[in-house]
């Protein structure tokens, strides 16, 4: 088997690289090349590890023709464009914890950095100046802390904070009171935590929802002489109306580890005074380097080995131990998924997945991911389990989920039932020894068939001499029989009859057995 090839392109702990080479992978690091020089390269590698330099755009993932997986050695993902990284199939993953406590100690860092004017009590000192009257600073013992976005960071943040005998005041829409009374926090309004807070410290994402959160608006219902903090990303914070509150005075100090366009190489606001800054360096510690290379290093090749999925963005997740037990399960039901989906011709509004027996103990989440993308591959050839359920949603495909644990009779069953103008249609597999996928019933007629290569699928009149004619006409073309599986309602009533040829079987063929006495439907499959 060809070993994965993994690509790092940003700056990386070495210990990813290694990773890589142990877990089975070859592994390419090109930091610093230009978006047409990893365009041109892409399309070589199955991993891409980055961290926050490369952005991954739609050219680049359309470049990238062997890609099925990105990992950020890191929290932030706003330099993937992860629809189109779904739409392709590609899985992202990140690593949410691996740099958290370092970031927030920057926060924290900066914070007292502001309280006490460090960086140009520093440069004046080293300048000779000998400015002692020059700094006073502020306490933070006794101070409110504003806290927008409670998280991982942010509660990290929180804790720091709250030693430091700060009082807290949090703004998050998502956080419960019950986790506000465990951090040790007051939960509140935004305009509350504006109008309280000595410091402000922003811990979210940069969504639709909290771009300019500290907007010009925003900054006029601070206290006078708050101190702004943003270790969390450029664009929550309108960089212009910052610069103008400094100016005024009615902000006493702003700390910036992230701005709005990075590189920042030039901004307004360098040289004001009280504004002090660094290059995005919230997760730059040794040890949250080691931490987010490692992590991505062992979830990539993880997926890429085992197929476990850990962290994914857009795709449920599959622990290393999970993934050897489910991968037959996935097999299964990606297999029903394309029969159904090739046996049914009307636009289908709805497909339910029902598990019973062992399959309902297990992960139902990759199952589900995996009757879809084998039930939509007849529309699409590219889809996958990762685009799979995005694009069953984009078609209106309800999709619902039933377990039962009892056993039927089988140990483990999957059966895929689809809503057809002619009603429910539904067909259902299980495992021999647990590892071989087997059809087990098809429109509630029994049979046993394994669903692989060319097959021919055929409903007829069960009548004497019927297997004869199949048989004689297939020969006649050419088209060896390798198994035959036989399942009727009743004697004498409807018969399937499932098929697998060694060939595949062309239209004329086809259009000549539907004209055999007896003969309903007629479709080639395969799988
Ligand atoms: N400067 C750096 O180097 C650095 C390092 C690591 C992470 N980060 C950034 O820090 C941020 C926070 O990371 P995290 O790990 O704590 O993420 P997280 O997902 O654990 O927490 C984010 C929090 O923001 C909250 N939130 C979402 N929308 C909100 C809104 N409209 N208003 C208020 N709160 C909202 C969420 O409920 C969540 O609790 C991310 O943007 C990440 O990219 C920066
Ligand atoms: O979101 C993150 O993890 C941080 O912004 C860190 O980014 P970096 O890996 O480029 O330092």
């Amino acid at each position: 088997m060809t070993k994965p090839k993994v690509l790092i392109s940003d700056k990386m702990d070495p210990n990813a690289a290694r990773i890589f080479e142990e877990r089975g992978c070859d592994v390419d690091v090109i930091t610093g090349e230009t978006p047409e020089q990893l365009i041109a390269r892409i399309g070589e590698y199955d991993g891409l590890a980055i961290r926050s330099s490369t952005k991954v755009t739609q050219a680049i993932l359309d470049a990238a023709t062997n890609l099925k997986v990105i990992g950020r050695a890191g929290i932030g993902v706003d330099n993937v464009d992860i629809p189109a990284a779904s739409a392709k199939g590609v899985v992202v993953m990140n690593t949410p914890f691996g740099n958290s406590i370092t970031t927030a100690e920057h926060a924290i860092a900066l914070m007292f950095a502001l309280a006490r004017q460090l960086p140009e009590a520093n440069a004046q000192t080293q300048a000779g100046l000998w400015p002692k009257n020059g700094f006073m600073g502020v306490e933070v013992t006794g101070k409110t802390l504003g806290l927008i976005g409670a998280g991982n960071i942010g509660s990290i943040v929180a804790s720091r904070a709250l030693g430091l005998r700060m009082k807290v005041v949090a703004f998050d829409p998502f956080l419960t009171p019950e986790r506000a009374v465990e951090m040790g926090v007051e939960k509140a309004d935004l305009d509350t935590l504006l109008a309280r807070a000595d410091f402000i410290t922003l811990h979210t994402p940069l969504t639709d929802q909290t771009r300019n959160i500290l907007s010009a608006e925003n900054l006029a219902k601070t206290k006078k002489g708050v101190r702004i903090i943003n270790c969390a990303r450029g664009g929550l914070v309108d960089e212009a109306a910052l610069k103008a509150g400094l100016d005024s005075g009615h902000i006493a100090g702003a700390a910036l580890d992230v701005f709005q366009t990075e590189p920042a190489k030039e901004s307004p606001l360098f040289g004001t005074p009280n504004f002090i800054c660094t290059p995005h360096l919230g997760a730059s510690t040794t040890e949250a380097q080691v931490n987010v290379a490692l992590q991505v290093a062992e979830q990539m090749a993880d997926f890429l080995v085992n197929g476990g999925v850990t962290n994914a963005l857009n795709m449920p997740s599959l622990s290393a131990e999970e993934a050897p037990k489910l991968k037959p399960y996935m097999k299964l039901a990606e297999l029903l998924g394309s029969m159904v989906g090739q046996l049914t011709r009307d636009s289908i509004p709805r497909i339910s997945i029902h598990c019973e027996g062992a399959a309902a103990e297990l992960n139902q989440k990759p199952i589900v991911a995996a009757v879809l993308a084998g039930f939509l591959r007849v529309q699409s050839a590219t889809v996958n389990m990762v685009n799979a359920p995005f694009l069953a949603k984009e078609r209106g495909l309800e999709v619902r989920e039933v377990k039962t644990e009892r056993e039927g009779d089988y140990h483990t069953l999957i059966r895929v039932s689809v809503k057809t103008e002619a009603g429910e249609r539904s067909v259902a597999g299980t495992l021999f020894n647990n590892v071989e996928p087997r059809l087990v019933e098809m429109f509630g007629i029994k049979v046993e068939a394994e669903l692989a290569g060319n097959m021919m699928y055929i409903v007829n009149e069960d009548a004497p001499g019927f297997i004869g004619r199949i048989g004689t006409l297939l020969g006649e073309n050419a088209i060896n029989i390798g198994t035959f599986n036989l399942g009727r309602r009743e004697a004498g009533g409807e018969a399937v009859l499932l098929l697998s040829v060694d060939s595949p079987v062309a239209g004329e063929v086809l259009d000549q057995a539907g004209k055999l006495p007896g003969v309903k439907t007629v479709k080639a499959l395969a799988f």
